[in-house]
C-alpha cells in the first residue's frame, strides 16, 4: 500500500518492453485479452498457467511466446521486468503480487486492484497516436471513453487525408 492509503491517481507512463521478459501468470479470459498488446510492444512473454484459451496455445505453438504449462512457483518472476498476475486463484495471485513487490517489479493484479502496483488502461492507435485511458477502477468507463477517442482520431485522421 502506498503511503497515502491508495487515493492518488497513478501514474501513466509507456513502457518499453522490446526484447525484456513479462511474466504473465493465468492463461484465462483477462490474460488473452492483455496478451496480444505485450507481443506487439516486442516483449518477451512467458505464461505460466496449467491451462491457457486457445488462442494462447496457438500463439506459444507459433513461438510468439513461452507457455509454463504449471500452477506459478516462487523463482518465476526472476528477470522479468513486468508482471501480470491473473489467475482466477486469490491465492496464486497474491502470492505472485507478493512475489514481484519482493523483487520491485510492477505487476497488475487482475483480481484486486487496490493491492497492485499497476493498472491495465483501456488502449486504442490511430495513425501512430496511442491512446491510454484509466477510469478510476472503472474498467467499461476506461473502455467507452478510449472508443470514443479513438472515434475522433480517426474522423480527423480522415478529415486531413
Ligand atoms: C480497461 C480494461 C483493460 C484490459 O483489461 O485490457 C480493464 N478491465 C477491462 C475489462 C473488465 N474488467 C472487469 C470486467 C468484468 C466485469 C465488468 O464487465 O464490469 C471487464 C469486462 C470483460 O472482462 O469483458 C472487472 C474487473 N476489473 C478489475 C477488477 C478488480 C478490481 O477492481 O479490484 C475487476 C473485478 C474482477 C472480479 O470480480 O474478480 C480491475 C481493473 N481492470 C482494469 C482494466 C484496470 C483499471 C481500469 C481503470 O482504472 O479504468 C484494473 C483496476 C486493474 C487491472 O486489472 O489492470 C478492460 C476493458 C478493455 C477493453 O474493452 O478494451
Ligand atoms: N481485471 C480485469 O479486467 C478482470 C476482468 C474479468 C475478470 N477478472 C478477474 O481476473 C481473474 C481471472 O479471470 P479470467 O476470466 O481470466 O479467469 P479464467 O478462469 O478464464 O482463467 C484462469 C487462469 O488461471 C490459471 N490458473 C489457476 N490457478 C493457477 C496457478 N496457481 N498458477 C498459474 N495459473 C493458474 C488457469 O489455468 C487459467 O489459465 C479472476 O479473479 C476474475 O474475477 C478481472
Amino acid at each position: 500500500m502506498d503511503s497515502d492509503g491508495g487515493l492518488a491517481a497513478p501514474y501513466l507512463t509507456g513502457l518499453r518492453l522490446t526484447g525484456r521478459r513479462v511474466v504473465v501468470v493465468g492463461g484465462g479470459q483477462v490474460a488473452s485479452r492483455r496478451l496480444p498488446r505485450l507481443v506487439e510492444a516486442g516483449a518477451r512473454v512467458c505464461v505460466v498457467a496449467p491451462t491457457v484459451s486457445p488462442a494462447l496455445a496457438r500463439a506459444a505453438e507459433a513461438g510468439e511466446l513461452t507457455w509454463w504449462p504449471r500452477t506459478f512457483r516462487t523463482g518465476d518472476l526472476e528477470g522479468a521486468w513486468y508482471v501480470l498476475a491473473a489467475t482466477d486463484d486469490a491465492e496464486a495471485n497474491r502470492a505472485v503480487s507478493a512475489e514481484a513487490e519482493r523483487l520491485r517489479v510492477f505487476c497488475v493484479r487482475a483480481d484486486r486492484a487496490e493491492e497492485a502496483t499497476a493498472w491495465t488502461p483501456a488502449t486504442g492507435e490511430v495513425d501512430g497516436v496511442q491512446v491510454a485511458v484509466l477510469a478510476g477502477r472503472r474498467p467499461r468507463e476506461a473502455a467507452r471513453v478510449r472508443d470514443l477517442l479513438v472515434g475522433v482520431l480517426d474522423r480527423l485522421r480522415r478529415r486531413a487525408a
